[in-house]
């Protein structure tokens, strides 16, 4: 039987910062890491969504892999590195490669992008990459961007494989196969909220913690969001959360990261809001809202 979970608690997934010609900012990206573990985060992931892992180089991904390690190697906390392809084999390439670097706490893993090989074939990709990859997995459960759903028999099966550590959910729903979930998560299996805006009822019903884009901006906040569920105080994590979730849909109005992006960059922590196409930054009008909520601490979560 696994150990208690591994992974609980928030964990930002970081957005990669570029100059204005669309380079990598490595000192930006070493701060973000800083911050975010010194606010609170108990851990951080590299090349998730978030990141735009799909329009970096093979290169630029080591940079920020060395970079995020750097970061959680001073603060002693967890890196989760995402890796994302529908080719088993390739993915199993990576996660060795990773594996190598000997810093990596888990992979975040995706069911294999757009072919939709049914659960069957997605089972099989998952049980090859615990087997032979060399690294704990995290999977990640997103079906809007995957296209594969998984059913709770098909998560409880990959909760039983010993490499797999946890679930990152993301099914943009709080439904039966959720509650089963987390009613009864196979033991040691860490289930991690992915959809920013109902983090606060997911951790509340018994999620372990979560992998939270929002938590790029007022990361804090999320963390305290967390941990106050976890303490069982509901009253002031209520409020917290729901004032948290009028900011992750503020950041999630256009596609993510442009709204995160264009906020960093409007609060000074990342030189320029450029993303990379076919991602277009996020409209003015959709930033300034997003930092006006970032920048409001409308509440004092322990006095109410
Ligand atoms: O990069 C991530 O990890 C996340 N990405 C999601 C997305 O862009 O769909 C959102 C989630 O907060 C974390």
């Amino acid at each position: 039987m696994k150990p208690n979970p591994l992974f609980n608690g928030l964990y930002v997934p970081l957005v990669t910062p570029f100059t204005n010609d669309l380079r990598l900012a490595p000192d930006a990206l070493a701060r973000l890491a800083d911050e975010a573990l010194s606010a609170g985060a108990s851990g951080l992931v590299a090349l998730g969504t978030t990141a735009e892992s799909a329009t970096l180089t093979a290169e630029e991904k080591r940079t920020v892999v060395r970079i995020c390690s750097a970061a959680c190697r001073a603060h002693a906390a967890p890196l989760i590195v995402g890796v994302g392809t529908n080719d088993t084999a390739a993915a199993i390439t990576s996660l060795r490669e990773l594996a190598a670097t000997g810093d990596v706490a888990a992979a975040l893993v995706p069911a294999p992008p757009y072919i939709r090989p049914g659960e069957a074939g997605t089972l099989a990709h998952f049980t090859a990459l615990a087997e032979d990859g060399g690294l704990p997995l995290i999977v990640y459960d997103i079906p809007y961007r995957t296209g594969q759903t998984l059913s709770a028999d098909a998560v409880a099966a990959l909760g039983r494989l010993p490499g797999i550590v946890g679930i990152k959910h993301a099914t943009g729903a709080i439904d039966a196969t959720t509650m089963e979930l987390l009613g009864s998560p196979p033991p040691g299996f860490a289930v991690l909220g992915g959809d920013d805006v109902v983090i606060s009822p997911l951790v509340a019903a018994g999620a372990h913690g979560g992998i939270v884009a929002s938590a790029n901006v007022r990361t804090a906040d999320y963390a305290e969001l967390i941990s106050l569920w976890h303490l069982g105080s509901a009253a002031p994590a209520r409020k917290l959360g729901a004032e948290l979730a009028r900011l992750s849909a503020a950041l999630f109005a256009e596609p993510n990261p442009t709204v995160i992006k264009g906020v960093l960059h409007a609060q000074d922590r990342i030189p320029s809001p450029a993303v990379r196409m076919p991602l277009l930054a996020a409209s003015t009008s959709t930033v300034h809202r997003a930092a006006l909520l970032a920048n409001s601490r409308v509440r004092q979560a322990s006095t109410t």
